[in-house]
C-alpha cells in the first residue's frame, strides 16, 4: 500500500543543509501494525508526515497503491490526505467548545454525507471506542484516555485505508495506555485497520506486528514482531 524508495529528505537554510531521510526504503502492506521508534531528532515525524501526505518535497518516490504523488498538488494531496488517512496525536486535538459527536463528525463535513449518513458512521465508531453514551459530552468531562478514543473515533468515521497515530500514549497513565494500546491492537485484527504508531515506549511494541527503527534518519532495524 504504502512504498517509499530512495526517499531522501534535506531541510535547507542559506547556511546549511540538514540531511534528515537518508536512503529510505519502505514497504508497509494493508493490514501491518507498524511502530517507528527511534531517538528525539532521528527524523520520525518528517518520516511520518511524508507518509500522511502532508509533506511532499522530498527526493525519490512515494508510491501509494501504486500511485507516485509527487507531482500532485496541494489539492490533490489535501483531497487523498483527507479520504486516505486518520491522524491521532499526543495531545488529543479534539475542539473543546464542540461535543464528542461534533468532534467526530467534522471530517464528513466535506463529503456530501446526509444527516441520517453522517449520524449512522459516528454512532459506529462511537460504539467501535466505546463511547456510545457520550455523545453529548464535551472533551474536558471526560478522562485523558476517554478523550482520546474521541481522537480514534473521528480518525476512523472516514474509513481511512490507515492510521497515524504520533505519540498516542505519550499523556497517558501506563493502565489508560494499556487500555488505548489494546483498542489500537482490537482495531487492527478485527477490523484489519492499518497502523502506523510513532512511540518512545519500547512497551508499547507488543502490540505491533512489526518494529521499524530509526536512527540519524537511517532505518537502521526493520522486523516483524512474533507474537
Ligand atoms: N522545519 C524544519 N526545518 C529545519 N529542520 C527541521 C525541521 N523539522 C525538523 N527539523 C530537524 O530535522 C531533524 C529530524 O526531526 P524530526 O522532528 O523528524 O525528528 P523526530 O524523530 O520526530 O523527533 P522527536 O522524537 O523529538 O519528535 C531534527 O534534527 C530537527 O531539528
Amino acid at each position: 500500500m504504502i512504498r517509499l524508495e530512495h526517499v531522501n529528505k534535506y531541510y535547507k537554510t542559506d547556511e546549511e543543509s540538514l540531511h534528515v531521510l537518508n536512503e529510505i526504503n519502505l514497504h508497509i502492506k494493508k493490514g501491518e501494525f507498524v511502530a517507528i521508534m527511534g531517538p528525539s531528532g532521528s527524523g520520525k515525524s518528517t518520516l511520518i508526515n511524508l507518509i500522511g501526505f502532508i509533506d511532499r518535497k522530498f527526493e525519490g518516490a512515494y508510491l501509494f497503491e501504486g500511485e507516485s504523488l509527487v507531482e500532485s498538488n496541494d489539492a490533490k494531496l489535501s483531497a487523498i490526505r483527507n479520504r486516505s488517512v486518520g491522524f491521532v496525536f499526543q495531545n488529543f486535538s479534539l475542539i473543546a467548545n464542540n461535543t464528542v459527536y461534533e468532534n467526530v463528525e467534522l471530517p464528513l463535513l466535506y463529503n456530501g454525507y446526509s444527516f441520517s449518513q453522517t449520524k449512522e458512521r459516528v454512532s459506529t465508531v462511537l460504539a467501535k471506542v466505546g463511547l456510545a453514551d457520550k455523545a453529548e459530552k464535551h472533551p474536558k468531562q471526560l478522562s485523558g484516555g476517554q478523550q482520546q478514543r474521541v481522537a480514534i473515533a473521528r480518525a476512523l468515521v472516514n474509513e481511512p485505508k490507515f492510521i497515524i497515530a504520533d505519540e498516542p500514549t505519550g499523556a497517558l497513565d501506563t493502565v489508560t495506555s494499556v487500555e488505548i494500546m489494546e483498542l489500537f491492537q482490537e482495531l487492527n485484527q478485527q477490523e484489519g485497520v492499518t497502523i502506523i504508531l510513532v512511540t518512545h515506549n519500547p512497551e508499547m511494541i507488543d502490540y505491533c506486528s512489526r518494529l521499524i527503527e530509526i536512527r540519524d534518519g537511517t532505518v537502521i532495524q526493520d522486523k516483524e514482531l512474533v507474537k
